[in-house]
């Protein structure tokens, strides 16, 4: 930025305190705007306050006993009268003039739509510009060289504001470029250069990060602010939690630009910009996560030093006449040769001890195959919607077996039949073992016409240490064997792991879209650490890292398409939905449209994954009953509001999922904040995390044989809004069209109304009005009217745990251990 001679620089240097770089957190400010004419029209109620320079205060009553904090500090925060003036005086002013002593340093806005990003923006970098151009001319003695550069990032795409050519700009990562731009400019004596460039950034709105837009090339920009959003969001918590690991700047232009700016060598000031409307009250909280954030980055500025060569050489000559005076000072005498010898014998038991363990590895595998040969030459029926099987009174818990509390009301002491597939009659073989099973699916066993794939459906059900091979390895032995081995193997970076109990430890990285998505940010990081559920486990589109990857475990359909009718295939696999189905028709509940998922679907789907859900929680509280007695929390007292924060998240993750608006609609209206509801919202909360987490990394899928991706499933939401449009006419009177149109801002005149409006349902996850109306319209359009808790009787929703054997392993309990 200006030249200077190298002993202004040394005192600059000290002045500065910046000569070797010094490591300081990101600033982060607080810019609350005062409500706007708009706002103040539609009596909205300012419900955030500055309490003092440094606090700010959320002050509606309702959400204090929410349990989200109401008090957020930062570095500085600035009331709704304060000037950009002062915003920039005591905040910025003093990151943006250090490019003047040579070190980077970058100024950006977040905040939500019209929370005064630009209105900051402008004023701070017209004050900085005018404070930069005041110090070049108090400081004649000096030569400046000033570079400006304009550009804009949408869609992706990088380009240059102060150019005609319109071509996008190629990001380059080599830094040679700026230096020698920078000796061109010295060219000649014994001088060396400070060269420092200072950002001014003035981002998209936060919210876009989270939302749905529109159609065509709105959804586009959404698509590139959300990743560009997003990434940032990512960044930024990456860096908060340190500098470990892998930093994803390359997944985003923005980041790639500002990488200097997070976490490297720059000063940098964030400020957060809030509307103090209670309307945007959850926009502003995940602006304050954001910011939160960002105050534990550190960065590490130094000052960018470009010397002449002559100031090059003398620099060197120094640097040669301290290493020689260091030769020749004798230090203490290292014995290179014993450390190497060291060294090498460590190396050598290291060698030794992978061969062994890989010995033992194969011979473990080996192992596994025979018990998996024996058990597909066994196969055994049990019907397993509604049911659970145990057998010999344990049930697995994590490497160690638990008995099972004796509530023995509904035991029998009889065999379990494995049907033996190569007899077509099907007869029957005893595994002599005490069991107890329950009525219900001790006669399903006992039906000839049950015919279900052992290994898909029947072994992750069983516990495993009843099946014995030939040669008297048990499984869970074996898996145990495995398991050390694999440990002691992999690496701790690994992600993926099979545990005995079939555990699966999900990535972390589902995470990341949560810090600018959701704003129950803390729960979402819970429910992470919950144990995995039945439903997860039996996700066939997991990555492999298991020992069980081979298994097809089935998923119950959770995205319809738009021929989403084939996908009733639950229907036929448990006897009473089916019934449901039958009722439904014979009342004339169903659509009676072949593109439209029926209720029936849905509800079977529904009850089944409850079923699973119930049965893992049933075994999780066995767990828990041996090791804990203090669970005696009623999870109910505080249940409308974890509902609500659910819902929303539910809710976030359909869209983040791409699920089918039919299926949102059908939830939404049946599964209420009752009590006995939140089965359902758990099972579906669980299940679209995983979902997420799976798309999140690029995974895909299976269901029905058809692999699921997040861009397939994305197509699969199209189609069914266009089938959705179709029944605007057939369901609607023209007046009740129109009125619809008016309503949701769609020009009477448009030729696309329908599917204008098609494309408006279900788009704004943050705003709960916008919900309900396109539950209420997506319904009117598939025929499905609410009847309330009536309709939900009907049709056998209203969660009773099925009659089994532990029955009376507390559900409550089990609720408030996963809420
Ligand atoms: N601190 C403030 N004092 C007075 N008016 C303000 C303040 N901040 C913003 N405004 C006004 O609020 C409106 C929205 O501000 P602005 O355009 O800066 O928002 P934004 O966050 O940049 O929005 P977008 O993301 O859409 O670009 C403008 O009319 C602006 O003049």
């Amino acid at each position: 930025m200006g030249a200077i001679g190298a002993e202004e620089l040394m005192n600059l240097e000290k002045l500065q305190g910046m000569s070797s770089g010094k490591e300081e957190k990101i600033l982060v400010l607080v810019r609350l705007r005062p409500l706007s004419e708009k706002e103040i029209a539609r009596t909205e109620v300012a419900d955030w306050e500055c309490i003092n320079p440094t606090t700010i205060l959320y002050r509606n009553s309702l959400q204090e006993r929410s349990g989200l904090p109401t008090a957020y500090s930062f570095d500085r925060v600035f009331r709704g009268d304060c000037t950009t003036r002062e915003v920039y005086e005591e905040g910025t002013k003093d990151i943006a003039v250090s490019v003047l002593g040579g070190i980077n340093s970058t100024i950006f806005a977040y905040g939500q739509t019209s929370s005064g990003k630009t209105y900051t923006m402008n004023g701070i970098t017209e004050y900085a510009v005018a404070d930069i151009y005041d110090h070049i001319q108090r400081h004649e003695e000096r030569a400046f060289v000033l570079k400006f550069s304009a550009m804009e990032i949408y869609n992706e795409v990088v380009r240059d504001l102060l150019s005609m050519d319109n071509t996008p700009l190629r990001l380059l990562d080599d830094p040679e470029t700026i230096e020698s731009s920078a000796r061109e400019f010295l060219g000649k004596g014994n001088s060396t250069t400070l060269a420092a460039s200072v950002n001014f950034v003035d981002l998209a709105g936060s919210e876009r990060a989270s939302q749905a837009l529109s159609v065509g090339q709105r959804l586009k920009e959404g698509c590139h602010i959300n990743r560009s959003l997003l990434t940032l969001g990512t960044v930024i918590r990456k860096l908060s939690k340190g500098r470990h690991g892998h930093v994803n700047y390359r997944d985003s232009k923005l980041t790639r630009i500002l990488q200097p700016a997070l976490g490297g060598n720059a000063r940098t000031a964030i400020i957060c910009t809030l509307s103090p409307a209670r309307s945007h009250v959850e926009q502003s909280r995940n602006t304050l996560l954001f910011a939160s954030c960002a105050k534990e980055v550190s960065t590490n500025a130094q000052v960018n030093v470009v010397m002449s060569d002559k100031a090059l050489v003398k620099q060197l000559q120094k640097e040669v006449a301290r290493l020689e005076s260091e030769l020749r000072t004798p230090g203490p005498v290292c014995d290179h040769a014993a450390l190497l010898r060291k060294k090498d014998m460590q190396i050598e038991k290291l060698e030794k001890e992978v061969r062994e363990l890989k010995k033992k590895l194969d011979l473990a595998h080996s192992q596994i195959e025979d018990l998996t040969r024996d058990a597909e030459s066994n196969k055994i029926s049990q019907k397993l919607s509604g049911a659970c099987l145990d057998i010999g009174g344990f049930r697995r818990n994590g490497t160690s077996d638990v008995p099972l509390s004796d509530n023995s009301d509904n035991h029998y002491s009889s065999d379990v039949r494995c049907i033996d597939e190569s007899n077509q009659d099907r007869t029957y073989e005893s595994f002599d073992v005490s069991s107890s099973v329950d009525e219900e699916t001790r006669q399903t066993l006992a039906e000839p016409g049950n015919n279900h794939n052992v290994e898909q459906e029947i072994l992750p059900a069983l516990p495993i240490q009843v099946i014995r091979s030939s040669n008297g390895y048990s499984y869970d032995v074996l898996e145990q064997n495995i398991q050390d081995v694999q440990k002691t193997i992999d690496s701790p970076s690994t992600s993926m792991t099979t545990s005995g109990s079939l555990k699966l430890t999900r990535s972390q990285s589902c995470r990341a879209n949560l810090m600018t998505c959701s704003p129950d940010f803390d729960m979402a990081e819970q429910s992470e650490n919950t144990p995995p559920t039945v439903l997860e486990k039996n996700f066939v589109g997991r990555p492999e890292g298991g020992v069980f990857v081979r298994k097809q475990w089935k998923f119950p359909p959770v995205i319809y398409g738009a021929n989403s009718a084939k996908l009733t295939r639950n229907d036929s696999q448990c006897s009473d939905c089916s019934s449901y189905l039958d009722d439904m028709k014979s009342q004339n509940c169903t659509n009676g449209d072949d593109d439209i998922p029926t209720l029936g679907s849905f509800v079977a789907g529904l009850r089944e994954m409850a079923k699973l859900q119930y049965e893992n929680l049933a075994g999780n509280q066995v767990q828990e009953t041996g090791r804990r007695d203090d669970v005696a929390m009623d999870p109910k007292h505080d249940w409308p509001l974890k509902f609500e924060k659910l819902q929303k998240l539910i809710i976030e993750q359909w869209e983040a999922c791409n699920v089918s608006l039919v299926h949102r609609t059908y939830f939404i209206l049946l599964v209420k904040d009752d009590f006995t509801d939140s089965i359902y919202m758990d099972v579906e909360h669980r299940r679209l995390s995983f979902l997420k987490d799976t798309f999140s990394r690029g995974n895909s899928a299976v269901q029905d044989g058809r692999s699921l991706t997040l861009a397939s499933s994305k197509k699969a939401l199209r189609r069914e809004r266009m089938m959705l449009s179709r029944f605007m006419h057939k369901r609607y009177t023209q007046d009740e069209r129109n009125r619809i149109y008016e309503e949701w801002g769609i020009s009477l005149n448009s030729k696309k109304r329908r599917l204008q409006l098609v494309h408006l349902l279900w788009s704004d996850t943050e705003n709960m009005d916008h919900v309900t109306k396109s539950a209420s319209i997506v319904a009117k359009l598939i025929g499905f009217s609410e009847h309330g808790q009536a309709l939900k009787e009907m049709f056998g929703l209203s969660f009773t745990p099925p009659r089994m054997s532990r029955r009376s392993f507390g559900w409550k309990n089990s609720m408030s251990s996963l809420l």
